[in-house]
């Protein structure tokens, strides 16, 4: 028999805490979910009556959060009281690449799923089914199984694996429209009976057969090698690119042709500065850890390159403009549209414009950076924790504007490097009258038209084009 879930709580109120909760809220007018969270500054903005506020940019979500907010959908710092009240709680908390001891630089730091783990222990005095939403190592959920059943108040914890597939920029569409969802758990009665709930859920808009049930292994593995396949197909095309601009190939057609082959497929064959985003790398080089740990160099080592081409691709890029600016950026003045990792997000984890700029201003250029969603503050702290020079410096040498077409007045040089729709459409003859001569474009999301930029006169460069 499948329990009636009424009371849902989620740990972790980020890019996928936030958005998935909220849907589930919509979809499923009948369950109360709190999303709780340590963050007392996320929490505020999640429930400031401003909806422009909201921590995340993610079209439609506004809408939905407008909707649900104070009737069936609470965001709430009482991370006791949630877990206590829940039948159900998702840990959707961050799993970032270790930053010391042993695995470091590798493996995921799983400190924060051990917290909650430990927590929940602690609190709950009725049963639970505990959801990893969050992207693990696989057998974590034994670790969690681990910690929970010796907490000791006798209840019965049931840990299930649902990673979460949504991409950032299209997080309510993905969750409306998922190709599948994904639930691992154990296969006794009250394990069935566990995957059975979780999946009556999603069944309140997505089709039975879309929603997979595996073993627990299988699921939280399965996470792991979809970022790695999607890493992959970039990293693939985006070194084909670089071979295109070497001979008279253009990446564009030649994504295109294989594209076509229904074997290979026309998606994420986009050739770019190289992917960004919190999980593809992270992930990736949990995959090549784990591979590590059990022996296995030589996948290992497959794996890995995928990052190496990435890290390339943006080096590439930067070498590439500099060369192209007769050997030196020092002292000239470079405008960057973009920021954020890809368009229609505030997301700038691992963005590739973070890596580029740090580039540049260690070659003394003058950076002016525009961004409709990414706050100066942002920009100013993702280049401080680099910590390639210190915050006083990065200040003097990079400024932010809200004005992009002012501030390619008397630029050398523009880079693209997020795909904003918006850009298209800006005043580029305005933008070319206003800038130095001979005045480059650098484009490193292939986003504007080669033919219209060299009519207006630009010493124009679009990436995988000779
Ligand atoms: N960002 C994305 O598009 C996707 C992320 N994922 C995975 O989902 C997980 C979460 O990712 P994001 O939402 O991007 O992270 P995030 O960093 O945006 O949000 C995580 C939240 O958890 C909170 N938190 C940490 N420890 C806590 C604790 N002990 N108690 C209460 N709250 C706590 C943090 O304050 C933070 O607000 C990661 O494992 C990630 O790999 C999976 C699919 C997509
Ligand atoms: O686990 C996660 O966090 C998520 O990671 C990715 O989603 P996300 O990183 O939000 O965005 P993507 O659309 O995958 O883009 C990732 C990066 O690759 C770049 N990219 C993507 C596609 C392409 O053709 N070319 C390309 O350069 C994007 O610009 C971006 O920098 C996956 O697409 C999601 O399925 C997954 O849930």
């Amino acid at each position: 028999m499948t329990r009636k879930i009424t009371k849902i709580c989620c740990i972790g109120a980020g890019y996928v805490g936030g958005p998935t909760m909220s849907v589930i809220a919509k979809k499923c007018p009948e369950i109360t979910v709190t999303v709780v969270d340590i963050n007392q500054e996320r929490i505020d903005q999640w429930n400031d009556s401003d909806l422009s506020k909201l921590p995340i940019y993610e079209p439609g979500l506004r809408e939905i959060v407008q909707e649900t907010r104070g009737k069936n959908l609470f965001f709430s710092t009482d991370v006791d009281k949630g877990i206590e009240e829940a039948e159900m709680i998702f840990i959707s908390v961050n799993t970032p690449t270790k930053t010391y001891g042993k695995g470091k630089g590798q493996a995921a730091d799983l400190k924060y799923v051990e917290l909650c783990a430990r927590n929940i222990a602690k609190i709950a005095k009725t049963d639970k089914i505990v959801v990893e939403k969050s992207t693990l190592p696989v057998r974590t959920a034994a670790a969690i199984k681990s910690i929970l059943d010796n907490s000791g108040n006798g209840v019965n914890f049931e840990i299930l694996s649902n990673p979460e597939f949504l991409a950032e920029g299209t997080a309510i569409n993905d969750l409306f429209h998922a190709d599948r969802v994904l639930i691992g758990g154990d296969d006794t009665p009250s394990g069935q009976e566990a995957k059975d709930s979780l999946s009556s859920i999603y069944e309140h808009w997505l089709p039975k057969e879309r929603i997979l049930q595996t073993n627990v292994w299988s699921s939280e593995l399965s996470k792991l090698v979809a970022n790695a396949f999607l890493a992959q197909r970039v990293s693939s095309i985006n070194s084909i690119s670089a071979l295109c601009e070497k001979t008279d190939a253009n990446i564009e057609e030649v994504s295109k042709a294989i594209g076509y082959d229904s074997r290979i497929g026309p998606k994420f064959l986009n050739a770019s500065v190289g992917f960004g985003g919190s999980c593809f790398q992270k992930d990736i080089l949990n995959l090549v850890y784990i591979a590590r740990s059990f022996g296995l160099q030589e996948v290992a080592d497959y794996w890995e390159q995928v990052i190496i081409l990435n890290d390339y691709q943006k080096s590439r890029f930067v070498d590439h403009m500099i060369t192209t600016l007769y050997n030196t950026v020092a002292g000239k003045k470079i405008v960057i549209y973009g920021w954020a990792f890809k368009k229609d997000t505030n997301d700038t984890r691992e963005s590739a414009a973070i890596y580029v700029v740090d580039a540049l201003l260690e070659e003394n250029a003058e950076i002016t950076v525009y961004d409709p969603q990414v706050s100066e503050n942002k920009i100013y702290a993702d280049l401080d924790y680099l910590d390639t020079r210190s915050p006083e410096e990065n200040r003097k040498l990079l400024t932010v504007t809200d004005e992009p077409v002012k501030a390619a007045m008397e630029a050398h040089a523009i880079a693209i490097l997020t795909e904003w729709d918006e850009f298209k459409n800006l005043d580029w003859q305005d933008i070319y009258k206003s800038m130095l001569k001979p005045a480059f474009v650098f484009d490193g999301r292939r986003l504007l038209n080669k033919e219209t930029m060299d009519g207006i006169g630009f010493k124009y460069y679009k990436i995988g084009q000779k």
